[in-house]
């Protein structure tokens, strides 16, 4: 694909977001697209939502995995693009459309011009939440088609176009969902003493929330806790008898994060003592950190090196990413991809430029064929 095939395929997808394991029409798109592709040494299987994509190498000694997510947010774009997301509170806000794309001209480049090694190209639903990557990880399809090693990108908006980044170890942090939800008593406005307000409790436990992190993590460990959204009440009058807060746990240790989940447990408590109601928590999905395996990011550095691509080393960063499950068992990298936005990731107005898919594309082929595994 040249640039202008490679927007057209973008913007298409980006038109199109649905959130994890809703990827229907992304899924219907991916497969036609696929499907025009010479069939002799492709071989396609589809994993709920998710596909499986092998290309038979001509020497086929190793098999090199490479993974792109396909999920969007729900999120109302607020861009004036006039590719904008046609599912009105759904978006491509954190690049999927960038990495499926990117995997889509791969796929095509190495069916055309095979190389050495199999090739698997991993469509994976839901990295957003709940997770697709350790269930595709435990299927039968991954099982049969196993990679010896395995990699992936993502967009990285503060990153110039023709730049890379990554670094050896701990790139992404490990996470975990929280919600908690309240239950007090309801009632008239003018008699609060009458009701267990959980607009009260659940205001007061997001400012108890932050001590955990300022007064009882070391602060030369790291450690984040924010909450995305609170739900409670029905209308201005009426003292609200339920309350939700939605939020994420991020941290560089996994015993960080048994330790941050203890506390959280005896803030509960001691809300539902002062306030005198129940407190609920469901830590929803948890993701596996990111860890790089060093001697392919040697490989990584040197391989962008001499295809002109910057490479910079990153910093540690409390994204989360399911990719860290892939990690965890099979050797392998994730790195950043410049895309040049002043809008950060999550953003209702990112907007990646599009000379990246090239960058992208480029960096990902490059590692393919020269990986040495
Ligand atoms: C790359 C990225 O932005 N990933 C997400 C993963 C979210 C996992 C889960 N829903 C959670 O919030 O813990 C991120 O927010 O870092």
């Amino acid at each position: 694909m040249n640039i202008d095939e490679l927007k057209k395929v973008r913007r298409d997808l980006h038109r199109i977001p649905e959130i994890g394991f809703q990827e229907y029409k992304t899924q219907k798109y991916l497969l036609e697209f696929l499907s025009k592709l010479p069939q002799t040494h492709l071989q396609i299987e589809t994993w709920k939502t998710g596909i499986f994509v092998r290309v038979e190498g001509t020497k086929g000694e190793k098999t090199i995995g490479y993974r792109a997510d396909i999920d969007g947010l729900p999120i109302k774009e607020d861009t004036d693009l006039p590719f904008l997301s046609q599912h009105i509170g759904q978006m491509h806000a954190c690049g999927h459309d960038f990495h499926m794309t990117i995997a889509l001209a791969l796929v095509q480049k190495l069916v055309f011009d095979r190389p050495d090694n199999h090739v698997l190209i991993i469509f994976q639903p839901a990295e957003e939440g709940p997770g697709g990557a350790l269930p595709m990880l435990q299927s039968d399809t991954m099982k049969k088609w196993w990679p010896d090693v395995i990699f992936a990108m993502h967009i990285a908006p503060e990153l110039p176009v023709g730049t890379v980044s990554s670094k050896e170890g701990l790139l992404f942090a490990n996470t975990s969902e929280l919600f908690v939800d309240w239950k007090g008593k309801g009632g008239h406005a003018a008699y609060p003493h009458q009701t267990k307000d959980m607009i009260v409790a659940a205001s007061s436990f997001v400012v108890e929330l932050q001590q955990i992190v300022s007064r009882m993590i070391d602060p030369l460990d790291s450690a984040v806790i924010s909450i995305g959204k609170i739900t409670g009440g029905f209308v201005q009058n009426v003292i609200a008898e339920n309350a939700r807060l939605e939020g994420t746990i991020r941290t560089l240790s996994a015993d960080t994060m048994d330790s941050i989940k203890d506390k959280i447990e005896k803030l509960v408590q001691a809300m539902e003592i002062r306030f005198d109601c129940v407190g609920s928590i469901d830590y929803g999905s948890n993701y596996y950190q990111v860890w790089n395996n060093g001697e392919y990011i040697n490989q990584f550095e040197q391989q962008m090196n001499q295809a002109n691509i910057v490479y910079k080393q990153a910093d540690q960063a409390m994204t989360g990413e399911d990719f860290g499950y892939m990690v965890k068992e099979i050797p392998g990298f994730m790195f950043w991809l410049g895309v040049d936005s002043p809008y950060g990731l999550h953003h209702a107005k990112i907007n990646p430029n599009e000379d990246a898919l090239i960058v992208g594309l480029k960096a990902a082929e490059r590692m393919i064929r020269y990986i040495n595994v």
